[in-house]
């Protein structure tokens, strides 16, 4: 007998498990970590595997029908080099179930992988082999993989209860698509893009900010997870309302309280690239157009300040009639650069007609058809100055979700002293929260003393001392303020002359 059965545990945990850990390169250490949590789990479904397994084989009264779906390495109208995406990410799901423990024969190989940062190291690597069962149970039903390598293809077959067909096409079929896109995500290099005139490029996205990292109110925190995860998940949702799949993000606050680290920690959450848009680079609204049609589905779109970007005028020259524009190019582009042989006459009228690029432009295009024809792109817009912004910028519906980065709050605090020191608590804690009720310090105020020290002590009495600094001298300015108001309400008696 020449062919795997490989019967796989899907559940709740596991599920999550896979969410947050799996890598695919890390087959083996994933397979242990959930024999080591999941043992009871596994031993469940190993029971109802070999239960099915003898219904199946042995029939009687209690034997439930089976049906089974073929995944072919190749699929039946591909090309000789294609293989059926289907069969690579089953394969990939179908590893990570492995126990090494409940095996007795296992495929085992040492490869390069690369690590999310870039770098490269040895992982090894765990393959089922010919003879094998996995049991896999998704929404409460058995799934049986099988995998047939044969002389001239090789296949994988999927067999379940014939009650759960629909199930697994419809649901565990994009299930295990989704769970493997997610596993190479985790893996996938980000991405910065800058603009430059009409195209983007590209480097390397290193960005240490996550959510654990970013200090802000923990409230505000789980909310915005909360919104991104419920965004991830709402395909289905946004197609029957008939809108686009965006979601926009207002952050607004003082500079140096975290939005440009937020916009990172969004981005490495979900594993988007980063599209940081320069608006002074972009000369009128068919260039902006052509940078926002290359900007891919998955991607954060940024602009940063955006109160700084449109004048009066331009605002206005949204209103007026149309500058006549020469004739864009093949706006159906995929690719992030084509400005390379760009006519310098049209770079030139451009530049003459700066006042076309408007807010509106870019709102109507973000809100127009375009934003139609992607799917899950972010829009995140900063300011330090939120009342400065127009109108229709701010009107309800235009950005999903305002989110206002403040100063340093206790919470806050805490969030930052543990990632630079790993310590949760200090003699000094009970006086700086006193004095941070008191006194506005930004985030990246605080981030930069307790940069300046490796020893904690020394680094939080710096903090003291600057919070005690500025309340002492926000309380002198209270004194003389509230003496010259005294002065103001109480005048000297002016002589009065009497003739
Ligand atoms: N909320 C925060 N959590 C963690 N670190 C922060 C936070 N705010 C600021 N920092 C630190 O300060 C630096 C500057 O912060 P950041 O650029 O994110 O602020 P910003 O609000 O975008 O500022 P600006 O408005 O000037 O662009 C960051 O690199 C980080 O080290």
């Amino acid at each position: 007998m020449d062919h795997q059965h490989l019967a796989l545990v899907v559940d709740g945990r596991i599920k999550k498990a896979l969410a947050t850990a799996a890598s695919v390169a890390a087959y083996s250490v994933l397979a242990q970590r959930m024999a080591r949590e999941l043992l009871p789990d596994e031993l469940r479904a190993a029971a109802r595997s070999g239960a099915a397994f003898l219904r199946a084989r042995l029939g009687g009264a209690a034997a439930k029908e089976r049906h089974t779906l073929v995944i072919r390495r190749r699929a039946a109208d591909g090309g000789f080099d294609e293989t059926d995406a289907l069969y690579d990410a089953a394969r990939v799901y179908v590893a990570t179930k492995i126990d090494p423990r409940a095996m007795r024969r296992l495929g085992i190989a040492r490869a390069l992988s690369k690590e999310p940062d870039g770098s490269f190291g040895w992982r090894t690597r765990l393959s089922m082999e010919p003879g094998d069962t996995t049991t896999d149970v998704f929404d409460g039903a058995d799934t049986d993989k099988r995998s047939k390598p044969g002389s001239c293809h090789k296949s994988l077959e999927l067999s379940f209860d014939a009650e759960h067909t629909a199930t697994a096409i419809e649901r565990y079929i994009p299930y295990v698509m989704s769970t493997v896109d997610n596993m190479y995500r985790q893996e996938h290099v980000l991405r910065i893009y800058m603009n430059e005139y009409r195209s983007w490029h590209g480097v390397k996205h290193h960005h240490p900010s996550t959510f654990d990292t970013l200090a802000m109110d923990p409230a505000l925190k789980r909310d915005i997870i909360a919104d991104l995860d419920r965004f991830m998940k709402r395909k289905d949702y946004y197609r029957r309302i008939g809108k686009a799949w965006k979601r926009g993000y207002l952050l607004y606050g003082p500079p140096g309280t975290g939005k440009s680290s937020l916009v990172a920690a969004m981005a490495n959450y979900l594993r988007f690239n980063l599209y940081d848009l320069d608006l002074s680079e972009v000369h009128c609204n068919t260039s902006l157009q052509k940078l926002l049609m290359a900007m891919p589905n998955k991607s954060v779109l940024v602009i940063e300040d955006i109160d700084c970007c449109f004048t009066t005028k331009s605002r206005e020259a949204g209103k007026t009639a149309a500058v006549p524009e020469p004739a864009a190019g093949d706006g159906d582009s995929d690719s992030d650069s084509d400005d390379s042989d760009e006519e310098p006459e049209r770079r030139a009228w451009e530049m003459q007609n700066q006042q076309s690029l408007t807010l509106s432009g870019l709102l109507n295009f973000i809100d127009g058809l375009w934003s139609t024809s992607g799917e899950q792109r972010l829009f995140v817009f900063t300011t330090n100055y939120k009342e400065r912004l127009d109108a229709a910028l701010l009107r309800p519906g235009r950005m999903d979700m305002h989110i206002y980065m403040g100063y340093c709050g206790w919470d806050a605090f805490k969030t930052l002293v543990y990632n630079y020191f790993l310590v949760d608590d200090h003699p000094l804690f009970p006086e700086i929260k006193e004095l941070l009720a008191d006194v506005e310090a930004t985030p990246a105020e605080v981030s930069e003393l307790l940069l300046r020290s490796e020893d904690a002590d020394l680094a939080l009495q710096g903090i003291t001392k600057l919070l005690a600094d500025r309340r002492r001298e926000a309380s002198n300015k209270a004194e003389i303020i509230k003496s010259d108001a005294e002065i103001k309400s109480d005048p000297l008696p002016v002589p009065s002359l009497e003739m």
